[in-house]
């Protein structure tokens, strides 16, 4: 393994004004995508809307360090022929894949689940190298409910998140560590910052056990918010206060860089919380986004399926890769959401 140059991607990947692009939507997320903006999810639907993304020139080269991949889609072409990650490299982002192949229910532990894709994964990790990836994602998924989650689905999915990104980086891989606990249900902020902070520290425990070099990693963690159905809404500046505080509590000043994924928030609210946290700095690591929802829901009804709603599928992108590289600055400002409109 060299440290050097996995912490330089790493580095890269959370650079100042920029993010990550989470396309990796599994062939079920991505068909609930499309089914939302009315547009069958046919193989080649799927390339034509991920190329319309990777060819927006300006988000792409200014604001999106890096893509994370779906499988299908790091071996597909352009219409043209031309391979998909030669339109990310050539944009200047740093191609990623996710290589977690999804959850599976936790025997023993009633709703709960543990994510799998260990077997094999050293070998995938090779031919995933060698066709340009060099990082890649894991999620882990945690609920939050009347008795969980329990310390036995913290735990499990904390030792294979630590295992694969084990195996990333003896494959010269750099691991984007995920352990997402959902925003699902009616919990307040309280119960989301208590939890989290059991699910970091627990990731962290393993993470050190298994040897993961911090500096060669990206931590991507949800925030500090209110569930869903919670009653009282916790304000911008509290989920801006609360997650800084959890994350310094937790998360150990190697880690170069953590980037959030939007986990339901709206386009707005993703924006400026990740604003308003970066207003509390300075901050021990880079933290930007690495949004999926927030970043393409736009988008998406853009463009609806149809090669003539390209060009304002791509402006959509574009506009929220933009916002959100000025918040990962703490350089936002809602007017210029209002001004685009
Ligand atoms: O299809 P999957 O494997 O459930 O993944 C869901 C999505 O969750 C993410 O980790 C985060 O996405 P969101 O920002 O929409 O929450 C994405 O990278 C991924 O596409």
């Amino acid at each position: 393994m060299n440290l050097t140059e996995l912490n330089k991607i790493a580095t890269a990947m959370v650079a100042p004004g920029k993010g990550i692009l989470a396309a990796d939507e599994s062939s079920g997320t991505i068909k609930k995508r499309f089914d939302a903006i009315g547009v069958e999810s046919t193989e080649d639907n799927r390339r034509d809307y991920r190329e319309m993304l990777f060819r927006s020139r300006d988000a792409m080269s200014q604001h999106i360090s890096g893509v994370i991949l779906y499988d299908e889609t790091i071996w597909q072409n352009a219409k043209d022929g031309t391979p998909l990650i030669k339109l990310i490299e050539e944009s200047g982002a740093i191609p990623g894949i996710k290589v977690d192949e999804g959850t599976q229910a936790l025997p023993m532990c009633q709703g709960e689940l543990v994510t799998v894709g260990l077997d094999k994964l050293a070998e995938r990790l090779k031919k995933y190298y060698e066709r340009g990836a060099r990082f890649a994602k894991w999620r882990a998924v945690i609920d939050i409910g009347g008795g969980i989650p329990s310390m036995t689905a913290i735990s499990v999915n904390a030792h294979a998140l630590a295992r694969y990104a084990a195996l990333c980086q003896a494959a010269q891989i750099v691991p984007i560590v995920e352990p997402e606990v959902l925003m699902d249900g009616d919990h307040d902020i309280d119960r989301c910052f208590e939890v989290t902070s059991r699910v970091l520290n627990k990731t962290f425990q393993e993470l050190r056990v298994q040897r993961v070099a911090l500096e060669g990693m990206v931590l991507k963690p949800n925030m500090a918010v209110s569930g869903k159905k919670c009653a009282k809404q916790a304000s911008v500046a509290e989920v801006a206060e609360k997650t800084v505080r959890l994350l310094k509590a937790c998360v150990p000043a190697a880690v170069p860089g953590i980037a959030f994924l939007s986990g339901g928030q709206s386009d707005e609210d993703a924006t400026a919380h990740l604003d308003a946290m970066n207003r509390l700095g300075p901050l021990p690591w880079g933290l930007t986004f690495s949004y999926g929802r927030a970043l393409q829901a736009a988008p998406q009804k853009a463009w609806s399926g149809r090669a003539d709603n390209v060009a304002a599928g791509q402006r959509a992108f574009s506009h929220r890769a933009r916002m959100n590289g000025l918040a990962s600055q703490g350089k936002w400002d809602s007017s210029l959401e209002k001004k685009a409109a």
